[in-house]
């Protein structure tokens, strides 16, 4: 281990890779994290590269790495198939995530991106359009409370809620009412997974088990008791998913009844689940174990991301009223004056000034802000050597926020996304959905959900600038320790 650790090393020197002072033994870390915290990391990283250049050296303890933010090299890693591995960054979800598609490497990831390609078909998204629907509608009647023009909202927990409705609906076709009943105890139990993990993210002493488990037990219980709770429950749904598919088929074989009526009598949508319950790997079904893992990481990458996206867009469109005024002008010319209206795919496809809007709150506040990968064999990087075992991370925060490529990179412009603009725009300083074999699968599901949920906020209310400021913090996703505050005011048209 030493001499891999000192031959990644003496790569990355060759490289011509800088980076912060050393210490013997302990490396950057006691320098790097003399009076910074997790909420100033984001700005020691901006730091960093301001004087060492986009490609920086890193030592932490004993782990070696280097962290990029120069876009050449991020393109190179995203594009090579001998990059996919993630680092140990990630180790943390594996507890809630097993292996599933975001965790997994090698063939395993192959052949599962392969059967789960499918399941986000236009079809398939086309019906999930009705729940992101339904569940916006829920959404926004429920903030008509606090609708005053007066009354400062985070929209952080708001969209959390409706986001967990939307995934549990369409990936495991279960109703969980989390707007209705936040209490139930799947949903308390990811969010507390969601921010217990947030936390040991950024926290040294509870990144490791060991360390977790002798200064913080009680934390450590609560955390294992929370994903046993969660495991159970997608076990539950899977369990009956199977038996009802299972039934339906031998029903619907015997011309008794179609597979497509339930026992209410109204039609049945397909869940990612069931896609999943119907697939095989070499002629062999998957286990109960197997979709498990799935399901709870669509859970986890469908809600927590498109939470941090809705609330960042609405939060810039309350300090934008002229970008504001044109996304709303765009959602009356498509709907019309009836707010109760549903929007259909053809209605989120005309949303085209909504979709710049979001795309550029997308740059200026990744909810991944950063993605690690692990090499496991010696690579060729944009001319650079690098050794197996070195970590890399690819940060896109401040890839997005690169004058090279964004010309005053803090203004938020959704007309850099405006058809006249968009082909001028780098694919890889652009990457909010990651790029390459390991990009996003859930994008276009993410897209659709997001201007379903704030589309349907634009045609109810004005959005205001009230609350605190943002203040991003990197917690596994892109959250803010003040809350993502908005106000809101109903609109009468
Ligand atoms: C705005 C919302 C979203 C953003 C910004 C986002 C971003 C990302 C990014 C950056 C990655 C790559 C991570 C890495 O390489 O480590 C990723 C992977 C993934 N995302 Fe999303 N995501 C969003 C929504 C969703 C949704 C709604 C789903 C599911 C319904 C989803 C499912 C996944 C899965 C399964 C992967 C792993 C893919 C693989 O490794 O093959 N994501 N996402």
């Amino acid at each position: 281990d030493y001499l891999s650790t000192r031959r990644q090393k003496k790569m990355i020197d060759a490289a011509g890779i800088k980076g912060p002072i050393e210490l013997p033994l302990l490396g950057n870390a006691p320098v790097l994290m003399m009076g910074e915290s997790a909420k100033t990391m984001l700005s020691l990283v901006s730091r960093i590269i301001a004087k060492h250049g986009k490609n920086i050296k890193l030592t932490m303890l004993h782990e070696y790495g280097f962290i990029t933010a120069d876009v050449r090299m991020i393109e190179a890693i995203l594009s090579s198939q001998q990059t996919i591995k993630k680092n140990s960054l990630y180790n943390l979800l594996q507890y809630w995530l097993g292996n599933g598609l975001l965790l997994s490497t090698g063939k395993k990831w192959f052949r599962r991106r392969k059967i789960i390609t499918p399941t986000f078909h236009f079809k398939i998204l086309e019906e999930f359009v009705e729940v992101f629907d339904q569940q916006s509608a829920v959404m926004v009647e429920k903030l008509y409370d606090r609708a005053d023009g007066k009354t400062v909202i985070n929209m952080f927990p708001v969209a959390c809620l409706a986001a967990l409705d939307i995934i549990a609906e369409t990936s495991m076709g279960v109703k969980i009412n989390a707007q209705n009943e936040p209490n139930f105890p799947y949903v308390q139990a990811v969010k507390t997974v969601s921010n217990l993990m947030a936390e040991r993210f950024m926290s040294p002493l509870q990144r490791y088990d060991q360390t977790m488990r002798i200064f913080f037990p009680r934390l450590f219980r609560k955390l294992n008791q929370n994903i046993k709770v969660m495991h159970d429950f997608t076990d539950k749904v899977i369990a009956e998913r199977r038996d009802t598919l299972e039934k339906a088929m031998k029903e619907s074989t015997q011309n008794t009844a179609s597979a497509d009526d339930n026992d209410v009598g109204c039609k049945r949508r397909m869940a990612l689940l069931d896609v999943l319950l119907q697939s095989t790997v070499d002629g062999q079904p998957l286990s109960n174990q197997d979709i498990r893992e799935e399901v709870d990481t669509f859970m986890f990458e469908g809600h927590d991301t498109t939470t941090s996206a809705i609330s960042y867009t609405l939060y810039l469109l309350a300090r934008h009223p002229e970008v504001q005024a044109r996304a709303f002008q765009e959602a009356v010319d498509v709907f019309g004056a009836d707010k109760a209206k549903p929007s259909t795919m053809r209605d989120l496809g005309e949303l085209k000034y909504l979709e710049c809007v979001i795309k550029e709150a997308l740059r200026l506040f990744p909810p991944v802000p950063i993605i690690g990968r692990h090499l496991t064999e010696d690579v060729t990087l944009n001319g650079k050597n690098f050794a197996a075992g070195t970590n890399i991370i690819l940060l896109i925060y401040n890839a997005q926020r690169d004058p090279d490529f964004f010309p005053e990179p803090e203004k938020f412009d959704p007309d850099r996304f405006s058809p006249e603009n968009n082909s001028k725009i780098d694919v890889f300083a652009y990457a909010p959905f990651s790029a390459g074999p390991r990009n996003c699968i859930g994008q276009k599901f993410a897209m659709l959900e997001m201007k379903s949920t704030i589309s349907k906020m634009l045609r109810h209310f004005e959005i205001l600038p009230l609350g605190e400021p943002v203040q991003p913090i990197m917690n596994l996703i892109l959250r803010s320790t003040t809350g993502i505050n908005i106000g809101l005011k109903p609109r009468i048209y």
